[in-house]
């Protein structure tokens, strides 16, 4: 029942949340917070494929992700996300939000405030950037997909990417809306998750 529903701090509080994903240590608690930063993450999933780019440099170097960045002052995330999507992989989408994510890495002082956005089409052609290195991957299981260039592709690479993404890129792939949070510590380790689907 979702009065039952313990939600993390830093993810706002809802009656709307259902099918609570979770683990890590149970007996520590989540990290406290004194300032939030707002950033932003981008997928364009289409036909069974799903865009990811390699992280060349900066935060997160070394992972496949979505792309993304710090939310300017005076932008909307909306903006922020389109932004970013462009100056990384070169294309241009009409993105909506799919998610949220509330996310603590123990090496930086704040807490980071992620909306995660999706679009099925964009516009223009997608190029290698000095950050990113773009890929398609196969969004489906291979034995779904009927496209055998689809197939073909690569599945997604969960362990080259932030290791919270195997939680909620199910929700992504789903198109369900969802929220979560995840604590890294200060070793890179994955100390707690929580991820929860947001109904209507
Ligand atoms: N998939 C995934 N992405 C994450 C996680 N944590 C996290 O910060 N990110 C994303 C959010 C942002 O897209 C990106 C961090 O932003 P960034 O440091 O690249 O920001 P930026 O490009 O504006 O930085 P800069 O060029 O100004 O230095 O990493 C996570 O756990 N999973």
């Amino acid at each position: 029942m979702s009065h039952d529903i313990i939600v993390p701090l830093g993810v706002p509080h809802s009656d709307r949340y259902r099918g609570v994903c979770d683990g890590g240590i149970d007996d520590e608690d989540w990290s406290e917070f004194t300032e939030v930063r707002r950033y932003t993450n981008a997928f364009i999933i289409q036909d069974g494929k799903i865009l990811l780019g390699y992280k060349k440099r900066g935060y997160g170097q070394g992972l496949w992700n979505g792309f993304g960045g710090k939310v300017e002052p005076g932008e909307s995330s909306l903006q922020a996300a389109e932004r970013e999507l462009e100056e990384e992989a070169g294309i241009r989408a009409q993105l909506r939000l799919a998610g949220t994510l509330f996310f603590i890495d123990a090496k930086v002082p704040w807490a980071f405030h992620i909306d995660i956005f999706v679009a099925h089409t964009f516009t223009g052609e997608i190029i290698e950037t000095d950050e990113m290195r773009p890929q398609w991957f196969c969004a489906q299981m291979a034995e779904d997909t009927e496209d055998p260039e689809v197939a073909r592709l690569p599945q997604i690479p969960y362990d080259r990417m932030w290791a919270d993404d195997i939680y909620w890129m199910p929700q992504l792939l789903r198109d369900t809306p969802f929220a979560g949070r995840m604590d890294f510590a200060k070793n890179g380790t994955l100390r707690k998750w929580w991820v929860a689907k947001v109904v209507n």
